[in-house]
């Protein structure tokens, strides 16, 4: 084995709406979402060896070795690989960390993926998704990479052709802690269950945003700066933020306004993973095509 670094895509994505639908008795949420694919992320850089070592050549700051994704994403599939298997990880982060745009599952997805080719591991994509899973609810997203609706904790995938449009996302300085909006108890838990075929975003909603923005009054105020000139509406569990628009000169005109205090950026919606489109794994998955 060589010891060049290839580097793959680690992008990032946007729950477009956000309903919970009731919880399990392990406490976990049921949901129902639309995860939307970005063609903006992170770089993972894999080096494959025969060392038997997982090393990681560019920690990030704050996060452990063992609590790295991209860590725990290699030693959970090493179980997978025969004899000395080994490899050095690199991670160049665009991507602002704990944001609910999904950097750290996306990266871990990254790792698997590549990982199980040059391993030679030869799971399949259900079979990486269910290890995924383990490390986190937004995994299997990224290792299906199709833009999907989501139902479970995250893992009944839906595939789905949407129209290309253009984001804003914008992220306060702030952290907000997935497992604190999970347990507060003012968190609504009953929306009922929609029809995938029926999805309008302006029928939908983010159902963490009115207790995320009554937590952080930076989440309500950029979301009341923003839906001046977009639809707009929170991510995940937050902070991020997007606004939505069909031109990307006017998603540009408004970041130029966008106050400093926020980091952000503008993608593309896109169908289909940038990794898959890197690695040539075709989509054969059946889609719902929705025309608006
Ligand atoms: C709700 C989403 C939507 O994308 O929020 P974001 O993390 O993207 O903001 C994700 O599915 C989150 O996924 P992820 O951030 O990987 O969550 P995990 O590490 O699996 O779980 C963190 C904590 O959130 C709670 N949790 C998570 C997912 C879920 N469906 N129900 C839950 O109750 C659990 O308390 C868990 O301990
Ligand atoms: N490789 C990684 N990239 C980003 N975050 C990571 C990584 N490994 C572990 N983490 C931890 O996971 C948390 C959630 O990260 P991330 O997936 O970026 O956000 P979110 O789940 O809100 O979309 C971070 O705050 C960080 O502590």
């Amino acid at each position: 084995m060589d010891s060049t670094i290839n580097w793959y895509p680690s992008p990032a994505k946007l729950n477009l709406f956000l309903h919970i639908n009731g919880r399990y008795d392990n406490g976990y949420h049921q949901l129902q979402s639309l995860f939307q694919l970005l063609d903006v992320g992170d770089e993972i850089g894999i080096c494959a060896n025969q060392s038997g070592k997982i090393e990681l050549k560019t920690p990030i700051q704050g996060v452990a070795y063992e609590d790295n994704l991209i860590v725990k994403a290699a030693k959970a599939l090493k179980a997978h690989a025969h004899g000395q298997a080994g490899c050095e990880l690199y991670v160049r982060k665009k991507l602002p960390m704990g944001g609910g745009i999904g950097g750290g599952s996306s990266n871990a997805a990254s790792v698997l993926m590549v990982l199980n080719q040059a391993w030679q591991c030869n799971l399949s994509l259900d079979a990486l998704a269910e290890i995924g899973l383990a490390l986190g609810a937004d995994v299997p997203i990224f290792i299906h990479g199709n833009t999907a609706f989501a139902e479970g904790v995250g893992e009944v995938l839906v595939p789905v052709t949407i129209p290309t449009v253009w984001y804003l996302v914008a992220t306060p300085p702030i952290h907000v802690s997935t497992r604190d909006i999970f347990t507060a108890i003012d968190l609504p838990r009953n929306t009922p269950k929609i029809n995938f075929a029926d999805y309008k975003f302006e029928e939908t909603h983010n159902d963490c945003e009115t207790l995320v923005a009554k937590m952080h009054k930076e989440v309500a105020n950029l979301l009341q700066w923003l839906v001046n000139y977009a639809p707009s509406r929170m991510t995940g569990t937050g902070a991020s933020v997007f606004a939505v628009f069909d031109a990307k000169e006017n998603a540009e005109k408004v970041l130029n306004m966008l106050p400093d205090s926020y980091t952000a950026f503008i993608a593309k919606g896109v169908n289909r993973s940038g990794l898959h489109e890197a690695m040539g794994i075709e989509s054969h998955s059946e889609r719902l095509i929705l025309t608006s």
